[in-house]
This record gives structure tokens, sequence and C-alpha cells, in this order.
């Protein structure tokens, strides 16, 4: 079949969006990877699928499927493109809009100038439910990876983020460190993994090696995650910009117990159809 979609991204981290409203389609994980595929298909780090809800009180269900074909529970950057694709194709007329994930219901507000503003829900420390193997709860880890001890924040956005603050994003050797971290044993569903250069208490600049993709221009629960951690440490205040290879997120947390609150950008690439 020939199916549409549409490529958009959102602070550089690129996505192929596909609307299952109105039209129907079973993609196979081998699909996902063709889509993702920047030589063989179109080209993106995630794949989005805009389904219907499952419940009245939600407006859609979206689901994330990373570059490697695996569905995932939480995308940032994926949340704001999927509310700027439902106003866009005229799905909604909506300007705030609750859609279900694999982590739960997330809010999205669309703002002028094609920017989001997302509600990201709670961010979780308890190692098990991260999931990462560490007999109790703390704000910061060690982690053995190549005979060295890193430092490392761990905590999930809904999905598993573990962060290391470095001196300088620019000098980290993220394509060895990245595969070693994000499949280290200590993190069962694997990792994301977060190089946070701290420039001043109110802005930081982040790299992210994505799990199922590799390194992306940008994150947006790895920004939530970095904040966290850097808030929790003592090195950040409560709202923070972040900037990434690809563009810049504003990042906001009030604490233990509130929602971490994200406004990014979102741009339409381009459309097209694809035999599957
Ligand atoms: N790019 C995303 C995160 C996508 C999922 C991630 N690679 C994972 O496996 O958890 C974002 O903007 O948050």
């Amino acid at each position: 079949m020939l199916l549409k979609f549409t490529k958009m991204h959102g602070a550089g981290n690129d996505f192929v969006v596909i609307d299952l409203i109105t039209q129907r389609c079973k993609l196979r994980p081998r699909d996902i990877r063709m889509l993702a595929d920047r030589h063989l298909g179109v080209g993106c780090d995630q794949v989005l699928l805009v389904e219907p809800p499952g419940s009245p009180d939600v407006d859609f269900r979206y689901r994330i499927f990373n570059a490697d074909g695996k569905e995932v529970e939480q995308c940032g950057n994926g949340a704001r493109c999927f509310a700027r694709f439902v106003r866009d194709k005229k799905l909604t007329h909506k300007r705030v809009i609750s859609v279900e994930t694999n982590c739960g219901v997330i809010q999205l507000r669309i703002r002028d100038n094609h920017q989001v503003e997302v509600d990201m829900g709670t961010p979780v420390f308890e190692p098990a439910r991260i999931p990462f193997k560490a007999q109790e709860e703390a704000d910061c880890y060690p982690l053995e990876v190549d005979g060295q001890t890193l430092e490392i924040g761990a905590v999930s956005m809904g999905n598993p983020h573990a962060v290391l603050r470095v001196d300088s994003v620019a000098d980290v050797d993220i394509e060895h460190l990245g595969p070693r971290i994000e499949t280290h044993e200590a993190f069962p569903k694997k990792v994301n993994a977060g190089f946070m250069q701290v420039v001043s208490p109110g802005e930081i600049r982040l790299r992210v090696f994505e799990r199922g993709v590799g390194e992306t221009l940008a994150c947006g629960t790895g920004a939530c995650a970095a904040v966290v951690y850097g808030l929790n440490r003592g090195w950040l205040r409560d709202t923070v910009t972040v900037n990434l290879p690809g563009g810049k997120l504003s990042i906001s947390w009030a604490g233990p117990g509130h929602s971490v609150k994200m406004i990014g950008p979102t741009a339409l690439v381009f459309e097209g159809s694809i035999k599957i």
C-alpha cells in the first residue's frame, strides 16, 4: 500500500509522523526500520503513529518507535510535533490536547510561533521503576565503564535516562561512551545517555546518545532528565535553557511532586507517500 507520511522535527530531532486515523495500516518492526533508514527510506530518529484514543477522556493516542524498530514509552520532541501535526491536519481544533502514551496521559498546549508546551509528568528516581540496578535511591551513582568510574544521575521521564556532568560537551567522546552506557548491564531496558555542561544556573549545553538511535540533534526527555538531575544536585535553578546541537528548549521544574514543563519548537519538513 501507499502510506502517507509527514516529516517533522523538533530542535533537529526528526520524525516520520503517520496518521492512522484517516488511513489504515499495520506497520511491522521492519517497516519502521525502513521508514527510519536515511538511505533506503525517509529517514528519522523516531516514527510516530497517531491513533484514535482508547478512552473518551483523551483526544488521541500516539505511539513512538525508535529507528531500530522498537516501541518506547515517551518522546518529548515527538510530543510537540504530534500536537502541531494534529492541529495542522485539522484532526482537532483544540489548542490544549491530551494524549495517551505508553507511559500515561500527557497534556500539550499549542502556543504561537510553532512553539508547543508539554507537561511531561513527574520524574521518577526510584531505581526499580527506571529501571536501574542500585541498592537504594541516591542523587548520583557510580557507574563502571571501561575501567573508569563515572558519576551519573538516573531518572525516568517515562523512559530511562542516565545523565553525566562534563566540563565541555565538545570534548565528550560520545561515539565511544554513548553505546557503552546505553547497553550497560545496570540498565535492564537500556538507557538514553545525556552529557551535560553547566554554563550557568539557568543554562546548560547537552548532547544525548539516544537508546535505539545513536546521537540525535536534540532529546526532549533527555533535556528534562538533565535539568531535574542538575536541580537535585544544586547546580541549576528551576527554569533552564537547554542548548542542544539542533536548537534550544526551555525546561522548568518546581521540585519533587511537580511535573516537568517543556517549551520548544516544531517544524514541518515535507510530506509524501511511500510504498509499504
Ligand atoms: N527523542 C526523544 C526520546 C525518544 C525515545 C528514546 N530514544 C528512548 O528510547 O527512550 C525525546 O525527545 O524525548
